[in-house]
This record gives structure tokens, C-alpha cells and sequence, in this order.
């Protein structure tokens, strides 16, 4: 078998997701801070004589395994950046729900950016690689980089934040996954709709309690500072997770909320035996096709095999 390199990436939840106007160019301004966790895709890339993507893991027949592959779709970017043949073989390992708001899809697209870099010995700057990054999607950038970040822009300029300490979360992951332009299209009807609803410049305000209480490392002060403008959005499409939620609090977590564009369901709890816990009991009520736990932040894309 020929050399290759290999890329582990994390899934990510929006702690806080502030949504502001839409703008002219189609999306929204945000101020959100994400959290980098410890469920993964890892992406595999050979030179090969055609651009090839294999995807293994139980949800592979949801993931695109053509040139519209967001792997696919960073390797042709990076190499066309670089001045390099594209034409690698794409392996991608998936644990990270498809369609879940976890950022499945641009894991995988910063896993391939990482991991052609390596195979490509490319002498690339980090600056240089996340404006790739940014380009692929909004989402992607943060995969990249990881651990704890305040996003702005459409959520692809980041700042790192402070945290201390390690999260336990519970994952509770839908049978029927929710497509994110369409959430933020519901959360424009709904504002249109609710007069009532406060200013969209709101949304991006930055959530300075919460990145305190990261700081501080007290999950008790974080739970309560927990916010998704999205959440709405998808509770209107997905009316199931109010009871997905509701089971997760009866559960004993901390807090639970919709994972940024939905349907995935992240709830906190206060440690990792009380992960276990709600867990156990999230499984057995069925109100999602799986339950995960999880700890973070951790990490971004890092290369775990080079040969
Ligand atoms: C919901 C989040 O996951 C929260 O982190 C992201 O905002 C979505 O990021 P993503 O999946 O990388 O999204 P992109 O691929 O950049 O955009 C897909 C679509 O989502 C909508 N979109 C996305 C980001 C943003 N700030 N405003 C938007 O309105 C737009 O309709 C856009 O066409
Ligand atoms: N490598 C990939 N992995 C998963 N989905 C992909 C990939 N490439 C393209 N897609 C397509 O993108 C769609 C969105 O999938 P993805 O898992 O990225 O959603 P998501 O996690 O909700 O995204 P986000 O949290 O960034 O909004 C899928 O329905 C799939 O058709």
C-alpha cells in the first residue's frame, strides 16, 4: 500500500449561538462560541491515480462519496492553491452524525485539508490554510482548529477562549437529520413572523458570562448560560426534540439544548459519571436512534498516522 496520511477530527456543539441579521451574501451574522468534542471522523488520503472518497462507518450511505464530498471539495481546493495534483484516494471513517449539527461535513473537509498537507509536504501557512478552510464552509475553519472559540462573521473568523477544566456531555442523536439552510431559513420566518422576537442585532452580542464561566471552569456556571438562537428554528421542524429534551433534564443533566442547526440534542451534565447515567437512561426511553457521551474541548484536526 502506498504512504498516506491520516487526519482524526473532532464534532463540535455551539455553547452559545448568537444568529444576527442575514445579510446580503445569504448568511448570518454570528457571534458563537464553539466547543470542540471528543467524537471523530478520521480522513485518510493516498496519492492514486484518480480522486477517489470511500466512506466506512454506519451512516456512510447518507455521505456523498463523489467529488461533492466536502473532503473531495477540500483536497481540489488545496491542491489547486498549491499547485499540486489533486488526485488522491479519500478514505473517511465516520463516527460524527451526518446532517446533525456537528459539523460532520466540515470535519471532514479540515481532515483532508491536514491530512494533504502531510502527504503533500506542503509548506503551508496556518493563515493560508484556514482562508481554504473559510472558503469550504463557515464551520470548517473551527474544525481546523479546535479546543474553545468565539466565532464571528459568518462564524468563520476565531478567537481562541480561555477554559478550564473538562465538560461531560450526553449526545442524543436523531433518526432524521435537518439541513442547516433550511433551519436558518425557519428562524427568518419565525423572526418575520413574532413581532415580539428581539432585534436580530441581539444575536451577535458576545456572550461574555459564558466565556467567564469556561474560564472558571465550573460547569454548574455554565449550564444556565447555555443558548442556541437555533434552536427554535429546529424545535419548529423537528417538534420530537422538545421530548428529547425534556427526557434528557428528567434525566439528570445539567442543561440541554439543540446542537446549532439541529437535530442532535447535547446536554451537560456535572461529570462523567453522571454522563454514563444520563446516558443509560436517554437509551432506554427512546427518544433518539442513539445516545453518545462525549468530553471537550479537545483538540482540532491533528494527524495521528504518517507512513
Ligand atoms: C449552524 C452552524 O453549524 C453553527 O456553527 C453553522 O452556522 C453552519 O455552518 P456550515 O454548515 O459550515 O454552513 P455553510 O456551509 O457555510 O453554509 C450553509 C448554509 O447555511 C446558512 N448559513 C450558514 C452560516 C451562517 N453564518 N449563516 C447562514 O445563513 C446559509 O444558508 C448557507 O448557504
Ligand atoms: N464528508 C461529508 N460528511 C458528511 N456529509 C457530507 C460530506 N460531504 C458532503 N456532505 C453533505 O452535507 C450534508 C450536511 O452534512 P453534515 O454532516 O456536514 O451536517 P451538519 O453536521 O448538520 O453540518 P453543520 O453542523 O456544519 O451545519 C449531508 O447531508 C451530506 O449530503
Amino acid at each position: 500500500m502506498m504512504g498516506g496520511a491520516t487526519a482524526r477530527v473532532p464534532a463540535k456543539i455551539n455553547l452559545h449561538l448568537g444568529v444576527g441579521p442575514l445579510r446580503d451574501d445569504g448568511f448570518h451574522e454570528l457571534s458563537t462560541l464553539y466547543c470542540a468534542l471528543s467524537l471523530y471522523d478520521d480522513v485518510t488520503v493516498r496519492a492514486a491515480d484518480e480522486l477517489s472518497v470511500t466512506v466506512h462507518g454506519e451512516s456512510r450511505r447518507q455521505v456523498p462519496s463523489d467529488a461533492t464530498n466536502l473532503a473531495a471539495r477540500a483536497v481540489v481546493a488545496l491542491a489547486a492553491h498549491a499547485g499540486t495534483d489533486p488526485r488522491v484516494e479519500i478514505t473517511i471513517n465516520k463516527s460524527i452524525p451526518v446532517a446533525g449539527g456537528m459539523a460532520g461535513g466540515s470535519a471532514d473537509a479540515a481532515g483532508a485539508l491536514v491530512a494533504a498537507a502531510r502527504l503533500w509536504r506542503l509548506d503551508i501557512e496556518r493563515d493560508e490554510l484556514l482562508a481554504i478552510a473559510a472558503d469550504l464552509g463557515s464551520d470548517v475553519p473551527f474544525s481546523v482548529v479546535g479546543g474553545a472559540a468565539l466565532g464571528t462573521g459568518r462564524g468563520e473568523r476565531l478567537l481562541p477562549v480561555l477554559h478550564r477544566g473538562e465538560m461531560h456531555w450526553v449526545l442524543a442523536v436523531a433518526g432524521t437529520g435537518l439541513s442547516t439552510p433550511d433551519v436558518y431559513r425557519e428562524i427568518d420566518r419565525l423572526r418575520a413572523r413574532d413581532d415580539a422576537d428581539r432585534p436580530a442585532a441581539a444575536g451577535v452580542a458576545r456572550p461574555d458570562a459564558l466565556m467567564q464561566a469556561l474560564a472558571s471552569g465550573d460547569v454548574h456556571a455554565v449550564a444556565p448560560l447555555l443558548h442556541n438562537d437555533l434552536q427554535p428554528a429546529a424545535l419548529s421542524l423537528q417538534p420530537m426534540l422538545r421530548r428529547t429534551l425534556r427526557a434528557g433534564r428528567e434525566a439528570g443533566a445539567l442543561a440541554g439544548m439543540v446542537s446549532g442547526s439541529g437535530p442532535t440534542c447535547a446536554f451537560l451534565c456535572a461529570d462523567a459519571d453522571a454522563a454514563v447515567s444520563v446516558a443509560a437512561e436517554l437509551s432506554g426511553s427512546g427518544v433518539a436512534k442513539a445516545v453518545r457521551t462525549a468530553s471537550g474541548p479537545v483538540p482540532g484536526a491533528r494527524l495521528v498516522q504518517n507512513n
